[in-house]
């Protein structure tokens, strides 16, 4: 029988805590995980790591010490490395356990993963923006009720609640750093907190929050790793993560408690994230969901299957040239960024669905999609790799079932109609501009006929 992985046969002593997870999902273990793992100093920053809801994943990780197998699949083989830098994983039920890390004094970051869905009610603009909705009686209940050890339901909450127990506590400023793929997430995250404390009535310890791009294509893990991990390593291992040998992360604000030496694993620290986070939103994320509703019309399932047929390769260098207008890097750098990044969607032996990045569209085009057609649109042109992206997605919400979309009762009726209040939806100001809607509805009524 293989013997089990654990922290004392193939891992390394644990780390005493200094840092905070929520979202204990394969992305943190594949990219913050990694890179607390490779700074110089990892020996005193360890991890406790809470999930959303679900136990699974921490009853596993549990069981072997929180050390797992972190698979780096390149084009042309594996390979396989011990991540030891969670010291601890916990269930979001653990209200009582995280609210006891933020009162510890060494407590000194917060990383959060935790999907576009975590910000729900929180419009993802830059800047102040307006009121983010959260503010609802149940909301500010439920944060004065965790303070008192009860549960707490959204990312706000939990983080309102571990601020304001620190406080009490007198423990020191921490930065919190979003780690999600949202444009400014780190001032999200502040308005988000700040609103729900201010409606609670709670009085927060010091924060800093911390923006970031984050990059390393993470697929939901599948069977079949577990296996492929215990035949290639000896170990067996319940919860191994499969990940890309890119990665890349760019963080942007202060870290007044101390961090670790991500720096030299291969972080850049920057006075401006923004030109990064568009970049990657607009290149990588905003291809993705490309391909996700518009590959899957011609049949596909994976980015690299959609990648490998010409058609969705022209349209992917239709919507590259279009988003590369208006992003600021030289050209030649930004050409240099798109081959490579067909490399990495080309990866045959990476197995990203196209279905899990079709999830949560209307949360994902506003910041991947909407900004490049705003731009094209101010400059009087009409965008036809933008608009086939809508119009893609138009259809995917027109034949998704169950619908997983807040969009998708939207899509149903005439064409016209459905595209209208789609893009309404996204933003009114797209819905009152009728060459825009023709344009949506035409490239729709194409891709419905197949090319
Ligand atoms: N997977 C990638 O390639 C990748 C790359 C860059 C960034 N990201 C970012 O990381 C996020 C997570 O990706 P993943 O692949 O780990 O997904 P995943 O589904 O494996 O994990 C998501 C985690 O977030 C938690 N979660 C979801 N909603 C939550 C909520 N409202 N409150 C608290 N926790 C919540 C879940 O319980 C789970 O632990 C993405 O949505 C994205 O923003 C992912
Ligand atoms: O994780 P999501 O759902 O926000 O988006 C799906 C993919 O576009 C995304 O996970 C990318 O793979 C990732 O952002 C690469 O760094």
């Amino acid at each position: 029988m293989t013997p089990p992985l654990t922290r004392a046969a193939g891992g390394r002593p644990a780390a005493p805590v200094r840092m905070l997870h929520l979202g204990l999902g394969g992305f943190f273990r594949a990219h913050q995980a990694w890179y607390t793992e490779h700074a110089p100093d990892a020996s005193r920053w360890g991890i406790a790591a809470f999930s959303g809801r679900s136990t699974g994943l921490v009853t596993r990780l549990a069981a072997q010490g929180g050390v797992y197998t972190l698979v780096t699949r390149g084009a042309d083989g594996d390979a396989f490395e011990v991540i030891g830098s969670v010291t601890a994983v916990h269930g979001g039920g653990e209200h009582g356990e995280w609210l006891a890390y933020w009162r510890r004094p060494e407590l000194a970051v917060v990383t959060l993963t935790v999907t576009e869905a975590g910000y729900s009610g929180v419009p993802a603009t830059r800047g102040p923006g307006p009121g983010t909705g959260l503010v609802a009686g149940t909301v500010a209940g439920t944060v004065a009720g965790t303070v008192a050890g009860t549960v707490a339901g959204t990312v706000a909450g939990r983080l309102a609640a571990g601020l304001a127990a620190r406080r009490l506590a007198g423990g020191g400023p921490v930065a919190i750093v979003s780690c999600d793929n949202l444009p400014g997430n780190g001032e999200l995250t502040r308005r988000m907190v700040d609103e729900v404390a201010h409606a609670a009535g709670l009085r927060l310890a010091d924060a800093s929050y911390v923006t970031t791009m984050v990059d390393r294509i993470t697929p939901y893990p599948a069977p079949e790793d577990a296996g492929l991990v215990a035949g290639a390593t000896g170990r067996a291992d319940a919860a191994p993560v499969v990940t890309e040998p890119y990665s890349e992360w760019v963080l942007c604000g202060d870290f007044p408690a101390g961090r670790p030496r991500w720096d030299d694993a291969g972080a850049r620290f920057v006075a401006d994230a923004a030109p990064y986070e568009e970049r990657k939103l607009w290149l990588l994320n905003g291809g993705h969901s490309l391909l996700a509703y518009a590959g899957t019309l011609r049949g596909h399932t994976t980015v690299a299957e959609a990648v490998a047929d010409p058609a969705c390769r022209a349209w992917l260098a239709q919507w590259w040239a279009e988003a590369s207008r208006h992003l600021a890097f030289p050209e030649p750098e930004l050409a240099a960024y798109r081959n490579a990044l067909l490399d990495r969607f080309a990866n045959p032996r990476i197995r990203h669905t196209l279905a899990k990045i079709a999830e949560h569209g209307s949360r994902k085009l506003p910041v991947r999609i909407l900004p490049v057609l705003r731009a094209e649109r101010a400059r009087g042109t009409l965008p036809a790799g933008a608009i086939r992206v809508l119009a893609a997605w138009l259809l995917h919400l027109r034949q998704a079932a169950p619908a997983r979309d807040a969009a998708a009762p939207d899509a149903s009726g005439p064409l016209p109609d459905a595209a209208r209040a789609v893009s309404f939806g996204l933003d009114p100001a797209l819905a009152a501009d009728p060459a825009l809607i023709h344009a949506v509805t035409r490239q729709a009524r194409e891709l419905a006929r197949g090319y």
